[in-house]
């Protein structure tokens, strides 16, 4: 940090961390994350270019954010993403540069992006199942994500975190194999409460607490505690004594970590949210174009200071508006 006082909103939360899409595109359609059709496809005009991206990530680690993860829509997709990360490393004050990713170009782009200074790499893998993951991500190949875990950390990246969305029916029976991987691979694992952001028919059916998980993998394992870091996201995390990778919870729904939040998003069309399940956002293309840097800072600044206290979304019961998490970076 460039010697200014931490940011902090009106709760008196720290606010450190920005999430920054690249794209709303993909190359999986994940059932719980886009709807099947009629998701807006994004011209090149419609996304911001990575001059502006940088500009949002210059203004933002002026204004004390020190971690930047990169998400999307599937960020690796993006051309021309390497050299972004590149100059986006660089930034001074910059202390952490993250990735999330659906891992299927992981093979081929470990190495460049440890190469471009990205510190980790957090991969979505809801099952180890090929053809349930097939059927999960309509269409996604499970063995090019295993060998893009792999690739990672022949790159030299540490272990990549892998978030599994838990949902019932679909791929709770997998999370003893999941928990094991921290065993076996060496990998953190986070089980994700599934959030309803697409609400298709049954969506209810699927929720399954993070609780629920816990229950589960202490029928086999004893589970320790473990303290989360200072730069560490919502997820509460454990072990199974002697196993490498940490197991965590992501308690979105069930759980209130909203008075911890650290962060705000900007999506890849330019709109600024204080929080994920607020209907709220800024249009931050105004201070874009042209580029104004005093106002876009100024317009972080409102954001961070309008950030809502929280959101208390529940199985059953939503506030918000049907939106895809590929369109606002999860
Ligand atoms: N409700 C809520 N969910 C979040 C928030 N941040 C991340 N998530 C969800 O947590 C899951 C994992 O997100 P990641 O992209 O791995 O980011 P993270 O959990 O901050 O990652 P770390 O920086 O590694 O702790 C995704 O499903 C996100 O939608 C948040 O602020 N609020
Ligand atoms: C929107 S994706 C973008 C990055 C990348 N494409 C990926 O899948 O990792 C970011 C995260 O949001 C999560 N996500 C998407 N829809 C969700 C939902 N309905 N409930 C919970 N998590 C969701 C994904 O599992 C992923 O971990
Ligand atoms: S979760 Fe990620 S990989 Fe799956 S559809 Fe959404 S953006 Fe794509
Ligand atoms: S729901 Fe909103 S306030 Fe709560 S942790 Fe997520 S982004 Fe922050």
């Amino acid at each position: 940090m460039s010697g200014q006082a931490p940011l902090r909103d009106t709760y008196n939360r720290r606010i450190n961390y920005l999430r920054l899409s690249v794209t709303d595109r993909c190359n999986l359609r994940c059932f719980y994350c886009m709807p099947a059709e009629g998701v807006q496809d994004v011209g090149h005009c419609g996304v911001l270019s990575f001059e502006e991206l940088q500009m949002i990530a210059e203004c933002a680690v002026r204004l004390g954010i020190e971690k930047i993860r990169i998400t999307g829509g599937e960020p690796t997709v993006r051309a021309g993403l390497v050299d972004f990360l590149a100059k986006l490393s660089a930034i001074p004050g910059l202390r952490h540069l993250a990735l999330t990713t659906n891992g299927l170009l992981l093979e081929q782009m470990a190495a460049d992006l440890y190469r471009a200074g990205v510190q980790r790499l957090n991969v979505s893998l809801d099952s180890l199942n090929p053809q349930r993951f097939r059927e999960i991500t309509r269409g996604g190949d499970l063995h090019k994500v295993l060998a893009g875990l792999d690739a990672a950390l022949a790159a030299g990246f540490p272990h990549p975190k892998i978030n599994v969305v838990i949902m019932r029916g679909i791929n709770d029976a997998e999370i003893l194999d999941f928990a094991e991987l921290t065993r076996t691979r060496g990998c953190p694992v986070r089980f994700i409460e599934y959030m309803p952001v697409v609400r298709e028919e049954g969506w209810h059916r699927l929720c399954f607490s993070g609780q629920e998980v816990l229950q589960r993998i202490a029928e086999k394992y004893r589970l320790e505690p473990i303290d989360k870091g200072a730069f560490s996201g919502p997820s509460q995390d454990f072990r199974i004594p002697g196993a490498m990778g940490s197991i965590g919870i992501i308690t979105a729904v069930s759980g209130h970590f909203c008075n911890d939040c650290n962060r705000i998003r900007v999506t890849a069309r330019g709109q600024a949210k204080g929080c994920l399940f607020s209907d709220e956002k800024t249009d931050l293309l105004p201070f874009l174009r042209p580029p104004d840097c005093q106002a876009l800072c100024a317009a972080l600044q409102r954001i961070v200071a309008s950030k809502p206290e929280g959101h208390a979304i529940k199985c059953g019961e939503y506030a918000h508006s049907n939106f895809s998490m590929a369109q606002v970076g999860g």
